[in-house]
């Protein structure tokens, strides 16, 4: 059984910075971790790359070959991808076996995973493969400055769960640039009552009803929760870690010592 987490989230919530930062933790703590680039436009990585997609095909050849511009280019590349699955895919996961950890640095380009399938299919291949996989999604804690904003992360991180069908960890990244933690309660374990009082102040009455199915969603799925991460925090880390790896079942004997950990939070959560 092998391990893996799909990272998305929106352009510049922070993916590559937050599996770096894992790749670091988890060289501090002993413990062995894949980092793997399924971005073709990537160019600079702050972590070794295990598996890199531009091996296979780079945004930029595909953009002067096919006179492509960046959105068609990127899509192209995807597809080039899950047409790799049973080749260049399986050559390269050939090298991960029984408990190896992989984790997935994706675009940025939300119709990746809410939309096109090449994802699905990506993880899905995964599974075959025997990976246990779960999507971590990155919302920039900016986000929770505007509750419009707000909605709308959570908005596409449930299009993301219906779409991947996996063990979904949402995460609001960033949380050492939030000045005021005042409310950030609200949002981690959104009351839907309160949600719906600010939207309704920030939009006009013709939107009332809107507004409230929205928030019926968000709150009848129940499962748009976020974990706040600080990057300069190792136990922040640790504790999304310990809570990705619960989701995954990784390591039957690292499951109480995960637990016991939880436990020593107490008020403190898991952050700020
Ligand atoms: N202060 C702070 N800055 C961060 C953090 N995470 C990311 N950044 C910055 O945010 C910017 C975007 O971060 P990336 O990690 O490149 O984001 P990404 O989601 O991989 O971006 P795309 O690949 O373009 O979708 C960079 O300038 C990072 O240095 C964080 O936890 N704290």
């Amino acid at each position: 059984m092998g391990y893996a987490q799909l990272v998305i989230g929106p352009a510049g919530s922070g993916k590559s910075t937050y599996c770096s930062s894992l790749y670091e933790h988890c060289e501090t703590i002993g413990r062995t971790m894949n980092v793997v680039n399924l971005d073709p436009a990537a160019e600079i990585f702050n972590y070794p790359v295990a598996m890199d997609i531009r091996e296979l095909v780079s945004l930029e050849d595909v953009m002067e070959e096919l006179k492509l511009g960046p959105n068609g280019a990127l899509m192209y590349c995807m597809e080039y991808l899950e047409d790799s699955l049973h080749d260049w895919v399986d050559e390269e996961l050939e090298n991960y076996r029984d408990d190896d950890y992989l984790i997935f640095d994706c675009p940025g380009q939300i119709e990746l995973f809410t939309h096109v399938p090449v994802l699905k299919n990506f993880v899905e291949h995964l599974k075959q493969k025997n990976f246990n996989v779960c999507v971590v999604y990155l919302l920039d804690s900016q986000f929770i400055t505007d509750v419009t904003k707000f909605i709308s992360g959570c908005m596409s991180s449930l299009a993301a769960m219906i779409q991947l069908e996996l063990p979904h960890v949402n995460i609001l990244s960033k949380m050492d640039l939030l000045q005021d933690k005042s409310n950030i309660d609200d949002y981690l374990n959104p009351e839907p009552r309160t949600l719906l009082a600010e939207l309704n102040k920030r939009m006009g009455p013709q939107f009332a009803k809107l507004n409230k199915a929205l928030i019926e969603m968000v709150g009848e799925y129940g499962m748009v929760n976020f974990i706040p991460l600080n990057l300069r925090k190792e136990r922040s880390i640790q504790y999304v870690l310990s809570q990705i790896d619960v989701c995954i079942q990784f390591g039957e004997d690292a499951d109480v010592k995960i637990k016991d950990e939880d436990e020593d939070f107490g008020d403190d959560g898991p952050d700020s």
